[in-house]
């Protein structure tokens, strides 16, 4: 195929501006957000002085992607803390922000663990709000980490599973820095192949209907001088046909106990189409995405989101007119189904790759000895 569409450069970082950062001005302590609503018209930060203020970046997804938001979730206990906001109330207002992504809650909980727990030791609310903080800066850190160790096992299950000689991965909404303390998490293995030579091309599903791909992924890849092209999102049924997937590479919002996989509405399509053109589907995601507590696919809250999503379009570059505040591309008054996820069930994942190790075939057993694995 043709690679007049293709973006290539030099190698840069992914991001320049970090997606998340804890400052303490004079005013006192602050969370600075990249504003992904901006992107990639216009590098804009949000700052955040108390936890509604976070709640309404979460829900409009200035700030988005499962890991990054179990690290906000997890700051924005301990701004509600160091600023002397009701921690609870802040807490529960986080952790009910979006529900499929289980890593806001679980971000929340930790905060607010190590909150409690510095209390009920007879700490004073500085030492406890410095105890939330802490706990915050770990999971940051740690994310971190495990973004670098899912790119070494991702790669390593590339090069075993797919033929010498580059690999052309598709992949769907957005993983890479933008969503972490690192650089990602399905993204973050696309870079570690690029930086090896490995990988002849990423293909960007623009992934309707806020195009996480078109804006996010594409912004990534543009930095990092790998080779990419932008498809939309009904294209990829042609593109399997035409034999040029070799791999489809994805996040996760919520993995269920039996491995059923939540991510960004359009992942269990492309699963069928891998399955029926016997190309590999791939989960990257860490060991805090898997979610003992939800059983099944069935047990996933899929976040429903407002349909002006669907019947305007909301670009940053585009200007005003409709209700939703974008150009309605709909007549006025039609009613749109736009879950934000779709469950793609267990047996049409080849792989769910962790910082832990790789789970293949995906079964429940293998999962819980993997959660039962990290928690050593
Ligand atoms: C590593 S990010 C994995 C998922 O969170 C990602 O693929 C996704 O679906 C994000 O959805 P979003 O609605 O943009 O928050």
């Amino acid at each position: 195929m043709a690679d007049q569409y293709a973006h290539s450069g030099e190698d840069k970082r992914p991001t320049e501006t970090p997606a998340i950062r804890w400052e303490e001005p004079p005013e006192g302590p602050v969370l600075v957000l990249l504003d992904q609503t901006r992107l990639p018209a216009e590098e804009v930060e949000l700052v955040c002085t108390d936890a509604p203020a976070l709640v309404e970046a979460i829900r409009s997804l200035a700030v988005r992607g499962a890991p990054l938001l179990g690290i906000a979730g997890a700051y924005g206990v301990a701004l509600a803390a160091v600023r002397g906001f009701d921690v609870d109330e802040a807490a529960a207002a986080l952790a009910g922000a979006r529900p499929t992504a289980v890593n806001l809650a679980v971000g929340v909980r930790r905060a607010l663990a190590a909150y409690r727990a510095a209390l009920a030791e007879g700490g004073d609310g500085r030492r406890a709000a410095e105890a939330a903080l802490a706990a915050a800066r770990a999971l940051h850190r740690e994310d971190a980490e495990a973004s670098a160790r899912m790119a070494g096992h991702g790669l390593a299950l590339l090069d075993e599973l797919l033929p010498a000689g580059g690999h052309r991965v598709l992949t769907h909404c957005n993983t890479g820095a933008l969503v972490s303390g690192g650089e990602g998490t399905a993204f973050a293995v696309a870079l570690a192949a690029h930086r090896a030579g490995r990988l002849r091309r990423l293909w960007v599903d623009e992934t309707r209907p806020l195009l996480q791909g078109a804006r996010l992924t594409a912004y990534e890849a543009a930095r990092s001088g790998m080779a990419y092209t932008l498809l939309t999102d009904n294209a990829a049924g042609s593109l399997f046909a035409a034999g040029e997937v070799d791999a489809v590479l994805i996040g996760a919002d919520r993995i269920a106990a039996d491995g059923s996989v939540a991510n960004k509405v359009g992942s269990y399509p492309l699963a069928v189409l891998a399955r029926y053109h016997h190309v590999p589907f791939i989960v990257v995601a860490p060991v805090t995405t898997v979610d003992p507590d939800t059983p099944d696919g069935a047990s996933i809250e899929v976040e429903q989101r407002a349909g002006h999503e669907v019947t305007e379009i909301t670009a940053p570059q585009v200007s005003v007119a409709g209700a939703g505040g974008g150009i309605a591309v709909a007549p006025l008054g039609t009613q749109a189904y736009n879950p934000a996820f779709d469950v793609t069930p267990p047996e049409l994942v080849t792989a769910i790759v962790t910082e832990e190790g790789i789970v293949s075939p995906v079964t429940s057993e293998a999962l819980a000895e993997l959660c039962a694995r990290a928690r050593r």
